[in-house]
């Protein structure tokens, strides 16, 4: 769009030669405003970086140190919408950013702004946008997505001369493509072998950096739920299932819907030929008539860890193994998540030497290795970086 070389393109194979008609902007040193910082908006930043534009960010959500890592201010929408030589759209379609580019934004744009719109066209008032560029507010769009497609052939946007249009084209390269089919089949293959479909639409919505540092708590509490219920006799009376979430965080801050359907799972699965997931955990939980409770608690501990630990505990049951229930017949299961991210261990033959890997998050320290190395039983000793 900046070039013309669309327009200059057909104007030639048209027999002209209009060179000075096609006298481009240059965008080293513009401001880009990338409304919506996802995963588009943040590689066309990381690009548009490259081309040498200042490059900020509207996106009610995003995080602050994922655009400065890229070196992407974050500014209010008055911000973008006032100081933007070009705005890039790469935010989904909801209602409220139905028609977010209206006449009201336009009017707080500098003149000559350029808008492109490879998101949805419906985050724009397509007519607004006609009047803006007939005002001369906007010099020029680039669009690859119309609020009707495909757009009416007389649509007064699509034939506007200072409007570059494409047929919908933002994802259709081979690669992209290939991508995308490889991605389908690993979420849906993952999601058959009961893994955190992350990408589901009928299920909770978990980001992907809290779905990173929750991960191992959300097997923790799978294992919580499959552990107490085995100590409960004849499992299928039970009726409440009470979960306590210990943090040193703020409740607010912990979305515990994918550790109660952890549990859940955990719970059901065992007595029944049911399979739990995210999507049917609630639902398959009211329907057996299992009622799951959750309660937040703080207390101290280091902020850097999501939880301290997690107690499932299921109600009015008998159990297999007495001294796992206390008086008031509660079956109480406990856990935490430690540091030692795994153990294993093998050896030569029964009563043989025997092998152990202890896999660690930190370098022990120096003193921390000399203390193991004397311990008796310990024969040999090293210490590896993989
Ligand atoms: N033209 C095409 O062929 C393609 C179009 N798309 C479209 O591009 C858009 C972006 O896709 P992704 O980056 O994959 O999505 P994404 O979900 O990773 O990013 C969207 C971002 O928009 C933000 N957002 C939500 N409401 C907002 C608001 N009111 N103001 C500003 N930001 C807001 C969200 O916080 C999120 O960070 C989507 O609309 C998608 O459908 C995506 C791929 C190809
Ligand atoms: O992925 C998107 O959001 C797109 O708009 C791509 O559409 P397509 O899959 O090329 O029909």
């Amino acid at each position: 769009m900046a070039r013309n070389v669309a327009q200059a393109d057909a104007s030639l194979k048209a027999g002209k030669w209009a060179r000075t008609k096609y006298v481009g902007v240059s965008l080293v040193g513009k401001t880009l405003a990338i409304l919506g910082f996802g995963k588009v908006g943040s590689e066309v930043a990381r690009r548009a970086k490259g081309l040498g534009m200042h490059v900020i960010a509207h996106d009610p959500y995003a995080s602050a140190d994922r655009a400065r890592a890229i070196g992407v201010d974050l500014v209010s929408m008055e911000e973008a919408m006032t100081t933007a030589d070009f705005i890039s759209l790469h935010m989904p379609l909801t209602p409220s950013t139905n028609k977010m580019l209206n006449d009201e934004a336009f009017a707080k744009m500098k003149k000559g702004v350029r808008i492109i719109n490879v998101a949805r066209g419906g985050v724009i008032d397509e007519d607004a946008l006609v009047r803006a560029l007939d005002a001369g507010i906007v010099a020029q769009a680039a669009l690859d997505v119309f609020t009707k497609e495909p757009p009416a052939a007389d649509s007064k946007l699509v034939l506007h001369e200072n409007v570059t249009v494409t047929p919908h084209l933002g994802a259709s390269t081979v690669e992209a493509q290939e991508g995308v089919a490889i991605e389908i089949a690993e979420a849906v293959t993952g999601a058959l072998k009961g893994e955190l479909a992350a990408s589901a639409v009928n299920a909770p919505m978990v980001p992907a950096e809290v779905l990173s540092e929750l991960a191992p708590y959300v097997m923790l509490a799978e294992k919580l739920g499959r552990l107490a219920v085995q100590l409960v006799a004849g499992g299928g009376g039970i009726k409440s299932v009470k979960v306590t979430y210990a943090s040193a965080r703020a409740p607010d801050d912990l979305d515990t819907r994918l550790l109660r359907a952890m549990i859940t799972k955990g719970v059901i699965e065992p007595i029944s030929d049911v399979f739990v997931n995210l999507v049917n955990a609630d639902f398959t939980a009211k329907q057996r008539g299992i009622r799951v409770s959750e309660e937040k608690i703080v207390m101290d501990g280091s902020p850097e860890t999501p939880l301290e630990y997690i107690q499932v505990q299921i109600a009015n049951v008998e159990s297999k193994f007495p001294s796992a229930i206390c008086d008031s017949g509660l079956v109480t299961v406990e856990g935490r998540v430690k540091d030692v991210s795994f153990m294993s261990v093998g050896r030569i033959a029964p009563r043989k030497t025997a092998i152990m890997a202890i896999g660690v998050d930190e370098e022990p320290s120096k003193a921390t290795l000399t203390k193991i190395g004397e311990i008796p039983a310990i024969e040999e000793f090293v210490f590896l970086k993989l």
